[in-house]
This record gives C-alpha cells, structure tokens and sequence, in this order.
C-alpha cells in the first residue's frame, strides 16, 4: 500500500519529507524493521520510541510516524497521539478484518483465558471457524503463534484478524487486558460481545486505584458502540454477582445478557455441587432449565461456564447442544490441571496468581480435600506489590502447609519479594524455599497419601524468569520427576 493510502486512515496530520513510497508492514521496534516499514514512534513505559527513528531509517524504514520531532531524511509523517494513529493505520492496511469477523473480547481480573478457551470450543462444534487470541498464544485451526502479551499490540491484532479472517476464520474470541484497553490495543476491534468476568485486586502498579482499573475495563463495553438498526447484534455478558457490572451496563447502548450464582440472572446457575472429578449445577435460563454435569471443578469454573454459554447464545446456537459440549471439555492447560505419576496424593497445577484465584482455588479445593492441603505460591516480580502479603495470608491461612517461593522474579531479588509476601502472614507457621524447583521436590516428599498439593501461579507457562532470562521451567513436569524421584527412592 502506498504511504498516501495509509494516511487516508488518518484524520489529522503533516507531512514532512516528499515522496510516497509503498509500505510493507507496519513496525513499531527499530529492531524489526525491514527495507519499506513504515515505522512509527511509540513513547513507552520504559523508552521513547523517536529515539530509535534514525535506527529505522538506517534499517530501510520507507518512512516513520512520530509526535515529536525527528532528524531523518525520509518521510515524516507528524501526528498528535502515534499509537492512536498506528490503530487507525493498522486498522486501515489490513482492510478492517474486525467487520468482517464475529468478535468476542473478554475483560475482567480472572477467568479470560478459559473463557475464550471455552467460547472457541462451543464454537468450533457448532461449525463456526474461530481464532483465539489470549495468554497462551494466538490459535486458528493447527496454526499456533506465541504472543509476548496477553493482548497483542494493535496492529499485530488486525494484522493476525486479516490473517485469520483469510483463513476461513468467522469468528474470533479475544482476551482483552485491563492494561491494553487503556493502552488502546484493542481500538479498531469491532467487538460484538463483550464478556466481563470479575474485578479484583491485580495490576494496580499499572493503574493506581481500583477505580481506575474498574474504569479501564469499563473500557471494552463503552466500545461496543451503538448498532442498532445495523442487523448487527450487539451484547454486554455481564457477572451480576459483581458490582462492577451496574457500572458496565451503563457503558453501554449494546444489550445487556446477564449471568451469576448469587442473584437471579439471565443464565443463572444453581444446586451447585463440586466434587473432586467434576461439578454438577442446573442452569436456568428464562425459558428452561437444564441439568449440566461437567469435568471443570469449581465455583468460578460454573462463573466461566455461565459467561461461555451466555456470549454464543447472541449466535443463536443451540443451548441443549452447548451443554453436551461443555460436559465434554476436559479442562485448560495450567487450569486447576491435575498431575498424576502414580502417586497416592493429589496434585493441582493452578495458574492463581492473584489474592482472588488463590482463594477461590483453595476454597475449592477445601470442598473435597479429606487430608492435608499443602500450597506452594510465589508472587511475580516487576508486577504489583501489595498483591505480595494477601497471598502470602491467604495461602498460608487455607493450608495445612504454605511454602513460599519464587515465581518469575525478574529483575527483583526472589529473597525480597518473599519478605514482601511474609509481612502479610502473622501467627501461622509457613516454609519459605526461594528455589521453585527445591519447594516442589519439598512438597512432592513430604505429601502424604491423601494430602492435596496445590502449585500456584504459573499453571501452563514453561519458563522462570530470572532477571531477563527466561529458563525453561514447568510445574507440571518438576512435579512429576519429584514424584517419580521419590518413588524411586522408596523402592
Ligand atoms: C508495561 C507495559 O505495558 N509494557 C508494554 C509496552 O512496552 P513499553 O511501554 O515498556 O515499551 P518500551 O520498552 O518503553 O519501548 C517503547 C517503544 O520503543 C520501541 N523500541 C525499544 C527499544 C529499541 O531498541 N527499539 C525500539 O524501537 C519499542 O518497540 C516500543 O515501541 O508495550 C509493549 C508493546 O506493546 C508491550 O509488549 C509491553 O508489555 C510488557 C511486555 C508487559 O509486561 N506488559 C504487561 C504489564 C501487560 O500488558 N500485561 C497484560 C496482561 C495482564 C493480564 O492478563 O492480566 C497483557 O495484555 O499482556
Ligand atoms: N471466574 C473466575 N473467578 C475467579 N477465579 C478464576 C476464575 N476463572 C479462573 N480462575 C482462577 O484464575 C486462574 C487464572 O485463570 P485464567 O487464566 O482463565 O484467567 P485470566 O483472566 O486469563 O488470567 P490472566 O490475567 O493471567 O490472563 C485459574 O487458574 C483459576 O485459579
Ligand atoms: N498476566 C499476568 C500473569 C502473571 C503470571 C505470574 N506467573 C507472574 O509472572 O507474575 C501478569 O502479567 O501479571
Ligand atoms: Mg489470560
């Protein structure tokens, strides 16, 4: 596409520099850009993107997008706000693949990654080709690309929606981050259903207060837009147990599908029972009920269930047949998954990595656990601190052992975000063993049979980030060699 057509995206702008050379991708890191990228300056948490403009043109950038000044003799191409302008360019160049697809986001603290999980499995059986973008990579049919966000950069999304949408895809269901709403990651997205989960305490080194983290998811239901008479149906999913859903609902013009356990709703859930294998619960809906008995453990795995149902009945697909789907899915990778080495005790790989998720798996698992419960957590570094104490309390208050550990330190020294966790826990006895590896071979000894051992927090990811060195590391797999290594020990 030629630079001029590129602009055509944009509303407001001056040229510096003669000459309309053809663009062929859109780049926002001095250090991918190719002969014909269009580079655009991004001002970063970190750095300012103008300061690698000379970089670019060096690299064969054909021309740069920036809001401040800068010194090249290619192109300029000066906008208020570059980000705002990479989304309308992004949007532009990849032809508006969002129109064209039917498009889910999911916003909330916990819960996107199996939502979507589960939203694309319901859709895939009932014959709809859906993509998904989220924490664990962008997936459409075999094709899978690891992201470094949960909620890409903007112009990789429409870049990756053009491609699924080529592809045959219909539909794409999509994490939407908190950070990257307000970032503005996701403008452009024609979104027509917007999931919301629940909203509890994470990312505040990002947003400040609760408010504002409330506000930015608020975000994805103000984006809706208003459609009505388009023939297009436009809807909310919003968590009536949440208070931030009277909020959300009047975010929007879209309509609002309600879902939750405690207050009646449009799909509202009751007679749960968890049990070890599964759960059991009657949704009713305002025309019917039905009796679903699934393989997901869990009260909040009911939550995602309801949200799941709730957004692909806007399609009109059969509820009767996205049950049996439903019952038939075994579980999310890193989601409450069980590791079985032939042990005589339980072993959960859980990725709750916040005060919510941590209480709501323990409490779950409270519900069946005959024995000991056993949970060894961490807290990331370079993320929220005042997260540190709550979990440290809560792990700690809902074991029968807590061990405290590492979990992706970063730059952070491992010892000190432990002392962070600690101050939060006061008269109960906990372990601490910095070495992740250490505290589960600790855990995988020490369990007796019957015991529940729960590993928290980085559920499917491979690696431990130490410094800003990612070593490959799975709970799932060191859980299984510590069992394997004690057995064999024993034998
Ligand atoms: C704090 C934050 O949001 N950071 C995001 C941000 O990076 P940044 O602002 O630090 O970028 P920067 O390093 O300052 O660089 C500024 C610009 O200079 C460019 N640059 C930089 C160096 C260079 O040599 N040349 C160059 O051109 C960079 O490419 C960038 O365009 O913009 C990057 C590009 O979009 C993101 O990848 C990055 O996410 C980082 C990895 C991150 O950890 N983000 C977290 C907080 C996040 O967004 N998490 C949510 C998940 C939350 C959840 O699931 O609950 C997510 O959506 O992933
Ligand atoms: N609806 C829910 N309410 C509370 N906790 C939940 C819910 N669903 C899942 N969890 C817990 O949160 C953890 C993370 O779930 P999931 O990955 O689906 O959330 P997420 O919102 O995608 O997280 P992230 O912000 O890291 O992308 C799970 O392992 C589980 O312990
Ligand atoms: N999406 C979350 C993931 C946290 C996972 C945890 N293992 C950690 O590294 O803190 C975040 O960016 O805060
Ligand atoms: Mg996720």
């Amino acid at each position: 596409m030629k630079l001029s057509d590129c602009l055509k995206a944009l509303a407001n702008f001056r040229q510096e520099g003669m000459g309309n050379p053809e663009i062929n991708d859109l780049i926002i890191d001095s250090r991918l850009v190719k002969p014909g990228s269009l580079f655009v300056c991004i001002k970063g948490h970190h750095v300012d993107g103008h300061r690698f403009a000379i970089q670019a043109e060096k690299s064969g950038a054909a021309a740069i997008i920036a809001q401040d000044s800068v010194d090249v003799s290619i192109p300029v191409i000066y906008v208020g706000d570059t980000h705002r302008a990479l989304a309308m360019i992004a949007d532009h160049f990849y032809g508006y693949p969002s129109h064209d697809l039917h498009m889910v986001g999911v916003t909330g603290t916990n819960g996107k990654t199996t939502i979507t999980y589960l939203v694309q499995s319901i859709q895939e059986a009932s014959g709809i080709n859906t993509g998904l973008i989220g924490t664990m990579g962008m997936r459409y049919k075999n094709e899978f690309i690891p992201v470094q966000n949960t909620t890409p950069e903007v112009h990789l999304i429409h870049k990756s929606l053009a491609k699924m949408k080529a592809q045959g895809a219909s539909s794409v269901v999509m994490e939407t981050s908190s950070n990257a709403l307000y970032d503005g990651r996701v403008h452009g997205c024609d979104f027509n259903v917007g999931i919301f989960t629940n909203l509890t305490e994470d990312h505040l080194d990002l947003h400040g207060t609760m408010k504002d983290y409330m506000y930015a998811k608020s975000l994805l239901f103000s984006q809706l837009g208003n459609s009505y008479g388009t023939g297009q149906v436009k809807a909310a999913v919003l968590n009536v147990d949440d208070p931030a859903s009277d909020v959300y609902k009047h975010m929007t013009a879209a309509h609002v599908i309600t879902y939750g356990i405690n207050k009646p709703a449009d799909f509202y859930a009751s007679s749960i029972q968890i049990m070890p294998a599964g759960t059991q619960f009657i949704l009713n809906t305002r025309e019917k009920s039905y009796p679903v008995s699934m393989k997901l453990i869990g009260k909040f795995s009911v939550y995602n269930v309801l949200a799941a149902l709730a957004a692909c009945s806007v399609q009109g697909l059969d509820l009767a047949e996205m049950i049996q789907t439903v019952e038939q899915i075994k579980g999310v990778p890193g989601r409450f998954e069980p590791v079985d080495a032939g042990q005589d005790f339980t072993v959960i790989v859980d990725y709750s990595h916040t005060p919510d998720s941590l209480d709501n798996a323990l409490s779950t698992i409270r519900e069946f656990a005959e024995k000991r419960v056993i949970t060894i957590v961490g807290c990331g570094g370079d993320r929220e601190r005042g997260k540190r104490p709550i979990m440290a309390k809560i792990a700690v208050d809902k074991s029968d052992l807590a061990i405290l550990t590492s979990d992706n330190p970063r730059t952070e020294d491992p010892d000190s975000i432990l002392q962070e966790m600690e101050t939060g826990v006061t008269n109960r006895a906990y372990r601490k063993i910095t070495d992740r590896r250490q505290a589960i071979r600790f855990a995988m000894q020490h369990a007796n049979s019957g015991d529940i051992v729960l590993i928290a927090g980085k559920g499917h990811e491979d690696y431990q980030i130490i410094g800003t060195q990612k070593h490959h590391f799975d709970d799932r797999e060191e859980a299984r060699s510590a069992i394997l290594e004690r057995y064999n020990i024993n034998k």
